[in-house]
């Protein structure tokens, strides 16, 4: 069977998904587009999946009798009314990151899912797929012994103008968020922010780097610099200190170079290069769990707790400094 999906929000992710159902995976085709703007749905149409029908309303195309399942990659503030209305219509759905873009947002999908008592939403977090971290989480469970510290940083080369200092959290920051609680099989307990003084390439409205400070509930704290305009490249470490060893995340493959006297390895610019084969891993675990009629990885209620913990960690940078405590509800049966 193909499992026939439409996509809603059809921008630069949009896009990227829809080539890799289209030209890459398996099991599954493009049968509907939808975006707030329809040329850039009309656009991908074109380009990518000619006979796919443009919807010019997302709702509408939750709705259509020939779609099985869902890829919402539109704007974060309009994931949750989307998400909610493939849960309604008992669809399931594959949402980019952020699953919604309050807690209490996150929180009604988790309330929807678990009131329709089966899965059926995969959160955006491809990270978990990247082999890298894939071998880091064996590594850490298996031979460096109880984890105490995390040392990591998220460096891109730049942003945009309209990317501002809370959006290091949201849009940025909330990777880590989610991979950690994920690699140390913990929850957060705190958070703090710090600033370093403000790099030249920033602006007034972003306080760039940042450092961030997350104390899980086993008492592993996990340090994280995030610095948006480190101009170098896109440059994802980290490091975990364990009892016995330390394990850490392996660079990108690259070839090494002796040229003119020196040792080179190129650096990525591109997070989609970085992260290409986890995009591809993700989505295809989408496309067999949707044939199956359920949802599979990142769960709601990780899309929950990431909402959660980067309200924290909005509060710690406005209260620089300042630890502030996160909560932790309880976990519905459904995401055992
Ligand atoms: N997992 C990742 O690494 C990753 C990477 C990039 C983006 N994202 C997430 O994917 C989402 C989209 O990001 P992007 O970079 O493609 O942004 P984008 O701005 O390129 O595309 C967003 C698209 O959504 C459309 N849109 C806006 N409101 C809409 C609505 N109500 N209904 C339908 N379409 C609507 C816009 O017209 C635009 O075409 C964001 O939530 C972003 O955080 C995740
Ligand atoms: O939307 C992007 C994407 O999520 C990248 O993975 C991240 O490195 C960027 O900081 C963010 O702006």
């Amino acid at each position: 069977m193909t499992l026939k999906i439409g996509v809603i929000g059809t921008g630069m992710i949009g896009r990227d998904h829809t080539r890799r159902i289209q030209q890459v995976l398996a099991g599954a085709e493009v049968v509907a587009l939808s975006d707030y703007t329809p040329e850039a749905a009309r656009a991908v149409q074109a380009d990518l999946a000619p006979g796919a029908t443009v919807y010019e309303r997302g709702e509408d195309l939750i709705a259509a009798a020939d779609v099985d399942a869902v890829l919402v990659c539109s704007t974060g503030s309009t994931h949750e009314a989307y998400v909610l209305a493939a849960i309604a219509a008992g669809k399931p759905c594959f949402c980019e990151k952020p699953l919604a873009t309050t807690a209490e947002g996150a929180r009604r999908i988790v309330d929807a899912e678990v009131a329709g008592g089966k899965r059926l939403v995969q959160v955006g977090f491809m990270r978990r797929y990247d082999a890298g971290y894939v071998a880091l989480k064996q590594a850490v469970e298996t031979r460096t012994g109880a984890p105490i510290m995390v040392h990591a940083a998220h460096r891109n080369p730049t942003v945009p103008e309209q990317y501002v200092t809370p959006m290091a959290i949201h849009d940025t920051f909330v990777h880590e968020i989610d991979v950690f609680r994920w690699l140390l099989g913990d929850d957060y307990v705190s958070a703090r922010v710090t600033f370093p003084r403000t790099c030249a390439a920033s602006h007034a409205k972003l306080r760039d780097p940042q450092i961030v400070t997350l104390t899980t509930a086993r008492g592993v704290v996990i340090t994280t610099e995030i610095y948006v305009n480190c101009q170098y490249g896109y440059d994802i470490q980290c490091e975990v200190v364990g009892e016995e060893g330390i394990a850490r995340l392996p660079e990108p493959m690259a070839i090494q170079m002796r040229l003119n006297a020196s040792l080179q390895t190129a650096i990525l610019t591109d997070w989609k290069d970085r992260f290409v084969a986890s995009y591809d891993t993700e989505l295809q675990d989408f496309i067999k769990a949707a044939s199956a009629g359920t949802a599979t990885g990142p769960t709601s209620w990780d899309g929950y707790m990431a909402a959660v913990t980067c309200d924290a960690c909005v509060a710690a940078q406005e209260s620089e400094g300042t630890a502030i405590a996160i909560t932790n509800p309880e976990r519905p049966a459904l995401y055992a």
